[in-house]
């Protein structure tokens, strides 16, 4: 892979190791894309403009539209506070396809500028939500009209437009899986209507290269939703704009490996999990029981309801309600919390991001165990089967409404009234 100028040798290697861990899928997608590329590209091997070619489209109009579609490109630039001017710049990485890879891993403040006019929106909702859909429809109109943006909808969302207006004719969807495999090359922002599901399901579409996502808040708690929809006019206005403060979220890449198959993957391609998976007993009544190994190390045995293992930004999750620590979501690490585990000293741990954690079932368990993966996708596992967690080499990259720290101490605060007590006072109890 070419070094994008810019960068690091440090960052480059992070490009090839990152692109090294690419599973085969991946592999045979992006070979695709370069094959698509090749005709477009510079003698360097990179693109600085890509023209988009979008298999089958409707109709003439859209074919032309696509190929007028360009990825934007843009630079991150990390930010070290504490300097004599408080602030100063770390770092600068272009993106030139606007896709970022592990080596865009970071635990310090990141900001993203575009380098081209981003053009192409996808606007994902959460379902059966009148109030989302009318929002969404009235959002779409305005990016069009004030923005002129190009659109991309999922099609339940599409079918839901059109059934209000033909007006909405120019917003395009995919039709099958193989679509959304190219999704990342086509779309220079997310933008998500709904709570932090619906965040969760954006993540799931992109299963390497995740574009930007700004969230606006339409549910009950929102750790990952900061903005909010009544101002989403002067808010993706900024945006569109840049700079804009961004979380780097980092992701798991999870593998079941069914002991039938001794030792390959069950499937090609990886379950990402941005929160977390989850390993426990299912509907079972005996207690859960796993064999924990941190690169090949035994670590311990679950014995309980299940384990968690969590990415920063799901220790406010499912992992906090099991007694799992808070932990700022640029802080590279994984979770290793407990449910109801049956001993008194099993506490949770936090392990280095570079770790490969293999969960197994052993031979003598009572039950199967079940995995899930962000709350959905059930898997079961038996005895003699395995899962394997580690680093994914493709973080989502989340906008801040301020910062990544300010965002982070703002959520536990609002959502969940964190350390909120009455202050001591002489005169008698005051709120804070
Ligand atoms: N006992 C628990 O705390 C528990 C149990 C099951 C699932 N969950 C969580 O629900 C998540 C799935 O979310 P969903 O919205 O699809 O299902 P959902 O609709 O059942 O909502 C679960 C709740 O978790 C919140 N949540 C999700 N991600 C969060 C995060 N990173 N930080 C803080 N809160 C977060 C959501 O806002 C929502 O209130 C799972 O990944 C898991 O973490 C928690
Ligand atoms: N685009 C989508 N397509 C299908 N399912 C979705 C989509 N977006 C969200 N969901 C699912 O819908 C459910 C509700 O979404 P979400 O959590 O965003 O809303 P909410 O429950 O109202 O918010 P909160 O959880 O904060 O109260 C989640 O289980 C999520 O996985």
């Amino acid at each position: 892979m070419t070094c994008i100028t810019g960068k690091s040798p440090g960052e480059c290697n992070g490009d090839i190791n990152a692109q090294q861990m690419e599973n085969s899928t991946n592999q045979t997608m992006l070979r695709n894309e370069a094959n698509e590329q090749s005709e477009n590209c510079c003698t360097n091997g990179l693109c600085s403009h890509e023209i988009l070619h979008d298999g089958e489209t409707d109709s003439h109009a859209k074919a032309v539209q696509n190929k007028m579609m360009r990825k934007a490109s843009f630079k991150l630039s990390w930010w070290c506070k504490g300097d004599i001017s408080d602030q100063h710049k770390h770092d600068i990485v272009s993106f030139e396809r606007g896709n970022i890879t592990a080596a865009g891993r970071s635990s310090k403040q990141i900001s993203l500028k575009w380098e081209s006019n981003p053009q192409t929106v996808l606007v994902m909702t959460k379902p059966n939500s009148t109030s989302v859909q009318i929002l969404c429809a009235d959002m779409i109109r305005w990016m069009k009209e004030h923005k002129k943006l190009n659109i991309y909808v999922e099609p339940r969302v599409m079918g839901e437009l059109l059934s209000e207006s033909s007006y909405f004719n120019f917003v395009q969807t995919w039709k099958d899986e193989k679509e959304i495999l190219s999704l990342h090359t086509k779309v220079d922002l997310v933008v998500t209507l709904g709570g932090d599901g619906t965040v969760l399901w954006a993540a799931s579409m992109f299963k390497g290269p995740v574009p930007p996502i700004v969230s606006f808040s339409l549910g009950s708690l929102g750790f990952m939703t900061p903005f909010h929809s009544e101002q989403y006019r002067d808010c993706l206005d900024s945006i569109l704009k840049g700079p804009i403060s961004i979380t780097l979220r980092h992701r798991m890449q999870c593998h079941v490996i069914r002991d039938a198959a001794k030792n390959e993957y069950e499937t090609e391609e990886p379950i990402l999990v941005l929160n977390e998976v989850t390993i426990d007993r299912g509907i079972s009544s005996f207690l859960a029981n796993l064999e924990c190994y941190c690169d090949n190390s035994f670590v311990t045995r679950v014995q309980g309801d299940g384990l968690i293992l969590s990415t920063t930004s799901g220790s406010t999750a499912y992992s906090l309600g099991a007694g799992g620590s808070m932990v700022h979501p640029q802080v590279p690490g994984i979770l290793f919390t407990p449910i109801c585990p049956h001993s008194l000293s099993f506490r949770p741990l936090i392990l280095p991001e570079h770790v490969t954690i293999r969960v197994q079932v052993p031979f003598n368990s009572r039950s199967p165990a079940w995995a899930s993966f962000d709350g959905k996708d059930r898997k079961q596992l038996a005895a003699g089967d395995a899962l394997v967690c580690s680093m994914a080499p493709w973080p989502v990259p989340t906008a801040c409404q301020i910062d990544s720290t300010n965002d982070f101490l703002r959520s536990i605060q609002d959502g969940l009234h964190w350390n909120l007590r009455k202050t001591q006072s002489v005169e008698g109890p005051r709120d804070l």
